[in-house]
């Protein structure tokens, strides 16, 4: 390649980029209108569909060669950064900075949102409800070690509803000051991380001592400070906080997900491919287990998920967690939770919100 050829497609390119920079600038004017519009309807800004719809419809749409993989990270950037002109999009997330709900907020709102680290459950659902962030971001339920306990119990007391789920791939790195396996005397994570890669800890470090700490992230604060501290956290957890990783993806089943929930003061609009989430206690009658699933298999409504939680207030009795297919306003949802909810003491409908898949 000669030197003016070089220089022709570096024209070329810088060509492209300012048109790019133009077709920026003019979606974002629309986006403006778009929020004013809102605003005089009082209606969110933030719309989760539509940002779903978007990402799937350009990569449906996308003839390459740039990579369909990188199409939802460009116009989550994009979105993101329209959204933060009317305001910054303030995000309360289980923090400190570098846990897996940290990455599941930074999926889900972009590098413009400003994202708040709260120190547990609880802080976050406070933080929205008293209106200091509009959204929220709690894990719910990992695919291996099942439901987070804490966000569940939080939906007895909130009025809370869910605005979007998000799943996020997980992947554990041990990481450390030297970045040296042989330096590692006491292992250091969250419960769940540490019970996910048991079975790569018995084999590698089988003598080392664990330790239970309150988040991924606290972990590798320690082991910044102790040389002899191995953590267990994200990659992005060895990035934020300058540790070397020992081993990447440690985790015993590579298959390891989990789910996230966006909590919020309303419900989204029917996307058309949603999801319900529902809570109640039902009262106690022979087949009463049976009887309460009955109103969705005759309408053959998707069940996703069942969950049940002793109610603290009585010893014996339990609160069911149900996730179906479809929003609240599809007719036979509706319905159904109208019937279902004759046999329960009290049902709560936490919120309709987009399929993550
Ligand atoms: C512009 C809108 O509002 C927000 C911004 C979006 C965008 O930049 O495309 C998409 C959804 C909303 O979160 C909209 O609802 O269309």
């Amino acid at each position: 390649m000669t030197a003016d050829n070089l220089s022709a497609l570096r024209q070329a390119i810088d060509d492209i980029d300012d048109h790019i920079l133009d077709l920026l600038n003019q979606r974002a004017s629309v986006v403006v209108e778009v929020g004013k519009a809102k605003a005089g309807q009082s209606k969110d800004f933030y719309v989760p569909s539509r940002e779903r719809a978007i990402y799937e419809r350009l990569t449906a749409a996308n003839p390459g060669p740039f990579p369909s993989e990188a199409i939802r990270k460009v116009f989550r950037e994009i979105i993101s950064a329209s959204l933060s002109l009317e305001q910054p999009m303030k995000v309360a997330f289980l923090g400190p900075q570098g846990t897996f709900t940290h990455a599941a907020a930074m999926q889900q709102f972009g590098f413009s949102a400003q994202l708040m680290p709260q120190k547990s459950i609880p802080a976050i659902f406070e933080e929205v409800a008293r209106g200091r962030a509009p959204y929220g971001v709690v894990p719910v339920e990992n695919s291996t070690e099942g439901v987070v306990s804490h966000t569940l119990d939080m939906f007895m007391e909130s009025e809370l509803k869910i605005n979007a789920e998000i799943m996020l791939g997980i992947s554990h790195f041990l990481m450390s000051r030297s970045g040296r396996m042989t330096d590692i005397k006491k292992v250091v994570s969250h419960p769940q991380p540490l019970a996910q890669c048991r079975k790569w800890l018995e084999e590698n470090l089988p003598d080392v001592p664990l330790v239970d700490v309150g988040s991924t992230a606290l972990a590798a604060q320690m082991a910044l400070e102790d040389e002899s501290f191995g953590a267990i956290a994200s990659e992005m957890a060895a990035t934020l906080y300058g540790l070397q990783v020992v081993k990447e993806r440690i985790e015993d089943n590579p298959n390891n997900f989990t789910r996230f929930l966006v909590i919020g003061t309303n419900t989204p609009e029917r996307s058309g491919r949603d999801k319900t989430s529902l809570m109640f206690n039902i009262k106690d009658q022979p087949g009463i287990l049976y009887r309460m699933l009955e109103p969705f298999s005759k309408r053959e409504i998707n069940l996703s998920k069942i969950e049940s939680r002793p109610m603290k207030k009585k010893a014996w009795e339990y609160i069911f967690f149900l996730d179906i297919e479809g929003h609240i306003d599809d007719e036979p949802i509706t319905a159904a939770v109208t019937e279902l909810r004759d046999y329960c003491q009290f049902l709560k409908v936490l919120g309709s919100y987009p399929r993550a898949r």
